[in-house]
């Protein structure tokens, strides 16, 4: 990937909403309305006891699609690339528990976008060959993902803007409006948000908030 497509993928990452349905009441509403209202990046994770799967699932996955698409916004499946690659996704997200990263880029090919979770530099540096960006979290207590290991605020993401100056980061984990300029400030080029959007009782008024920072 040249520079020039790191910065405009960077950019895309600035609001990154990350959602399924086992976090919204209403999945398809809360994405049409978080797309309406400023988020830059969609991320289907279904994850969890009542999750989809299957035919539904793929359906879910193209009703989401549909909507990114019209709002020109991509489209990110979480850990599931069959899924991905059957319904030509934007990309795809794994963490460390997944498919290797090496594996995947071989499947997706060079144009699909491809985000690798990361917990520590050998991780960074073992992604970096095939990941477009890197997710770091947990930044802040989290609700979302059970074993989202310890708390770990932006130190790493500080370090690893300070070794891959170039490097698309997004801060994952419990993350609130007025959390997001010192993300930012200490080396991410974005947040990626699920219950502070999802579960608010205005998921307009919500996006907002963070799309205006
Ligand atoms: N889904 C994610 N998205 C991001 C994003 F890049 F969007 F910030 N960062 C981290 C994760 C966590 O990914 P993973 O470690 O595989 O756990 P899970 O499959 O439970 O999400
Ligand atoms: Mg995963």
């Amino acid at each position: 990937m040249t520079s020039c497509t790191k910065q405009v993928l960077a950019k895309q990452l600035r609001l990154y909403f990350v959602c399924g349905t086992t976090d919204a009441s209403d999945l398809v509403t809360t994405v049409k309305t978080a797309l309406r209202c400023g988020v830059t990046c969609f991320q289907f994770r279904e994850k969890g006891k009542d999750a989809l799967y299957g035919d539904e699932k793929e359906a879910m996955a193209r009703t989401l699609q549909h909507e990114c698409r019209e709002a020109k916004v991509p489209f990110i499946i979480n850990d599931d690339v069959e899924l991905a690659l059957a319904i030509d996704a934007d990309g795809i997200h794994v963490g460390q528990d997944d498919l290797p990263a090496k594996q995947v880029r071989e499947r997706l090919g060079p144009d699909k976008w491809l985000g690798v979770s990361v917990h520590t530099m050998e991780e960074v540096s073992a992604a970096l060959p095939f990941a477009d960006y890197v997710g770091i979290g947990p930044i802040h207590e989290t609700r979302s993902k059970l074993d989202a290991g310890i708390v770990r605020g932006t130190e790493l993401i500080q370090q690893v803007r300070r070794h891959y100056p170039l490097l698309p980061i997004v801060g994952i984990g419990g993350i609130r409006p007025d959390h997001v300029p010192a993300i930012i400030d200490d080396g991410a080029d974005g947040v990626a948000v699920i219950s502070a959007i999802a579960s608010a009782p205005d998921v307009a008024e919500a996006t907002r908030r963070f799309a205006c920072l």
